[in-house]
């Protein structure tokens, strides 16, 4: 492999794409993934090197102070092939919009007018939709994956109940990793060109497992550790985590089957998917990487928005009732901003409209609980706290996120306990955060350590830029 059309390769990158990659895919039943991966791989490593090996050098962007105090917003810095994010239109799943993601996604289950979640873990991860018989292919496969082993779960019955269950979610992650095979290849001395499939076999067991465990954590908290964690294998992922919560209500579990695709993934600067990233690059195992997402994903300003939105809109309906009107809602709004708080579920560190997936929630609740007391409320909001926001002058996107609407739905089917919210979110997100880290080490990524400095050093950054613009100006 001297040269490809387009590329002449240096002697250190052809080494590396001669590293052996194609895995053991045969047996196991997930033919279909990893075969395709198997065969992408090789073909994505030689291109990402290419750019590497021959564009390098170029830059792309210039890196301004706002962006080194500012939390590195709108820096085109992370490399991301599961999704993309465009500030207007929202998030595209291997270039496909999310819309469009949910009305082609094969129906799999019999009655049900949703995609199914194992789906899309096919479409990232492989690039393709997937056909019918291979988005079945990995409900089957999670089916066979998905009993917790016994020491996670006593590890889970015994945590006092005032450990908050996204704590409880990533500590049993987290203790997960003793099943790690990809700790196991790397003992073993396994080369850098097939850490992508014992990272890959982690992903798939984490994904199969995490029903249980989520159910395990809301069963223990709220239901004084009732309910089943048997997998059913007549059951799809989303039917079986419904159930294990006691919820099987066939139109609930369509909404956590939609719920699931809209959550995975949306690209890779977001707190939860670049913690994902960042762990793994220290060549940390899945398990403790998705933990680490999953903290970051805990956070008010980040997943947990959705059950603060929910907070905040039980404090709405008990100070101005359920039908208020429009100047008591602006009112409540004004407090809220008055009293130095944001309002949860609004705004955006990238995207500069309503978000697709708050309208594509909207449309299964217009669809399912039209009349639903916070549907209603959601849906008027909708349309009044943007103005409010714009008022501030200072709101970059005054419109709302996903977290906006996920809340109501799910109080409508019953599951009412808020600080469970962001472990379904997690639940969700894993399929995203372990599509791109399988393809993090697919590619050869490396470990993530940006140059950092003090004020006064980058008082000097600030000098020495002056200085060129003076003798520019000369
Ligand atoms: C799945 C997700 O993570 S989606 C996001 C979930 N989070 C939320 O819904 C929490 C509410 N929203 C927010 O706090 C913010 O909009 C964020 C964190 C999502 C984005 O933050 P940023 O990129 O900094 O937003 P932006 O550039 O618009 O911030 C500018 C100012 O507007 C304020 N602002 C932004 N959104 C809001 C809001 N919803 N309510 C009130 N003020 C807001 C910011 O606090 C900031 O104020 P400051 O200059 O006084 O510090
Ligand atoms: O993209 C972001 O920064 C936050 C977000 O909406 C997500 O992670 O789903």
């Amino acid at each position: 492999m001297q040269k490809t059309k387009s590329h002449r390769f240096c002697q250190s990158c052809l080494k590396t794409i001669s590293i052996r990659s194609y895995g053991d895919c045969e047996g196991g039943g997930d033919k279909g993934i990893k075969a395709k991966l198997a065969k992408k791989i090789p073909v994505e490593r030689e291109k990402f090197l290419g750019i590497k090996c021959l564009h390098g050098t170029k830059t792309i962007a210039k890196i301004s102070v706002n962006s080194v105090i500012g939390g590195m917003r709108g820096l085109p810095l992370l490399f991301c092939e599961t999704s993309s994010l465009d500030k207007n239109k929202g998030i595209f799943y291997r270039g496909m919009l999310l819309k469009d993601v949910c009305a082609k996604l094969p129906r799999v289950r019999e009655g049900s007018q949703e995609g199914t979640p194992e789906g899309v873990f096919f479409l990232l991860t492989t690039g393709e939709m997937p056909k019918k018989e291979e988005a079945e292919e990995v409900t089957k496969e999670w089916v066979k994956r998905g009993n917790v082993p016994r020491y996670c779960l006593r590890m889970i019955d015994s945590m006092d109940k005032r450990v908050h269950p996204m704590a409880q979610l990533c500590a049993a992650c987290a203790c997960l990793n003793a099943q790690s095979k990809f700790v196991e290849a790397y003992n073993k001395g396994a080369k850098r060109g097939v850490y992508w499939e014992s990272i890959y076999e982690d992903s798939m067991n984490l994904c199969a497992m995490l029903p249980a465990v989520a159910a395990a954590i809301y069963n223990n908290v709220f239901k004084e550790g009732e309910g089943s964690r048997e997998i059913n294998k007549e059951q799809d992922w989303s039917g079986n985590y419904c159930h294990m919560l006691g919820l099987p209500d066939e139109d609930f579990i369509d909404l956590i089957r939609l719920y699931m695709i809209l959550h995975a993934d949306h690209e890779s600067g977001n707190v939860s998917a670049h913690a994902c990233h960042l762990v793994g690059s220290a060549l940390s195992d899945p398990f403790l990487s998705f933990s680490a997402s999953m903290c970051g994903l805990a956070g008010p300003l980040h997943g947990l928005a959705n059950q603060e939105v929910l907070v905040w809109l039980t404090k709405l309906r008990k100070a101005i009732g359920d039908e208020p009107t429009d100047d008591e809602l602006k009112k409540f709004i004004d407090d809220t901003l008055q009293s130095g708080q944001v309002v949860p579920g609004y705004g955006h560190a990238v995207l500069r409209d309503t978000d697709p997936r708050f309208v594509l929630q909207n449309e299964f609740a217009m669809k399912h609980c039209k009349d639903d007391a916070g549907v209603k409320l959601v849906t008027r909001l909708w349309k009044i706290i943007p103005d409010v926001l714009k008022k501030l002058n200072k709101v970059a996107n005054p419109y709302p996120n996903v977290d906006a609407h996920s809340g109501v739905l799910l109080q409508h089917y019953c599951l009412k306990e808020l600080n469970y919210y962001t472990v379904l979110f997690g639940v969700s997100r894993a399929l995203g955060v372990l599509s791109q880290l399988i393809w993090s080490r697919a590619l050869g990524a490396p470990i993530e350590r940006p140059k950092s400095f003090s004020s006064s050093e980058l008082c000097k950054y600030i000098k020495e830029a002056d200085k060129k613009d003076k003798k520019k100006k000369c």
